[in-house]
């Protein structure tokens, strides 16, 4: 590895393909990314963590003693986050997190492999809960396949989903928060959270790549059963 005159690190690689060439990149991104660096330093899972950490500083959304639910946990940067402000680590509140993925354990989070899509995952999750939840937030982020309609269809089929599954499952004034994409295909569904919820922004942390599309949407005041036709 050599570093350039402003001190980036670069990835030398000695054969060529495309392949190569976007591992290379992705490597000297990870090196030169401020943010990976901190997470390292702080004993986070994942440099992910600092985008909730922003929401939250800013929202105030985890309290103690809250129940919260992740999806897309993995590799657990938000469940740590949650786990501390929330204090299931200590024994209050409660996080229960789900991915597709395997995790490693972390204190105060009830963990389980699972496909969120996956028909039984609904009623799962709800018995790992054991009541209700104050806060459903999703990092799930779908693989894509390069098609870009087909891909955005599914990145909104997963949040669309995950909406549902809070409004089944939130307190009233609950929160949702869950990451989407720029697409202009979640129109649907911002109508949707506009009536389930009192307020409703769209949210892109600094810690949100700012060359990439990725946004988040939080919604909170859940209005509860009332509004459910
Ligand atoms: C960006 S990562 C989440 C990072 C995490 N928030 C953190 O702080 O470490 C997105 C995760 O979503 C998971 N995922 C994607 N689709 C999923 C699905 N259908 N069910 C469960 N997890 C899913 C992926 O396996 C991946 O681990």
């Amino acid at each position: 590895m050599a570093k350039d005159t402003t001190g980036r690190l670069h990835v030398q690689v000695k054969t060529g393909g495309k392949r190569k060439l976007s591992s290379k990149l992705w490597l000297e991104r990870q090196l030169n990314d401020p943010y990976v660096a901190k997470a390292k330093a702080a004993g986070y899972r994942s440099r992910a963590a600092f985008k909730l950490l922003e929401i939250d500083d800013k929202y105030k959304l985890l309290k103690p003693g809250m129940a919260v639910v992740d999806l897309g946990a993995a590799p657990g940067g938000w469940s740590q986050i949650a786990a501390k402000r929330v204090g299931s680590v200590d024994g209050k509140g409660k996080v229960v997190a789900i991915d597709l993925l395997e995790m490693p354990e972390i204190p105060g989070v009830d963990f389980a492999q699972l496909d969120f899509m996956a028909d039984d995952a609904p009623d799962k999750l709800t018995t790992m809960l054991g009541g209700g939840a104050d806060i459903v937030m999703s990092d799930m982020a779908a693989n894509t396949t390069g098609h870009r309609k087909t891909d955005q269809l599914r990145i909104v089929g997963l949040v669309e989903t995950a909406a549902a599954f809070a409004c089944d499952v939130l307190k009233p004034g609950g929160a949702f928060l869950a990451k989407t994409f720029q697409s202009g295909a979640d129109a649907e569904l911002l109508a949707q959270l506009k009536r389930d919820f009192a307020t409703v922004r769209h949210v892109k942390p600094a810690a949100s790549r700012q060359d990439s599309s990725e946004r988040y949407v939080l919604a909170t005041g859940f209005r509860g059963e009332a509004t459910k036709a």
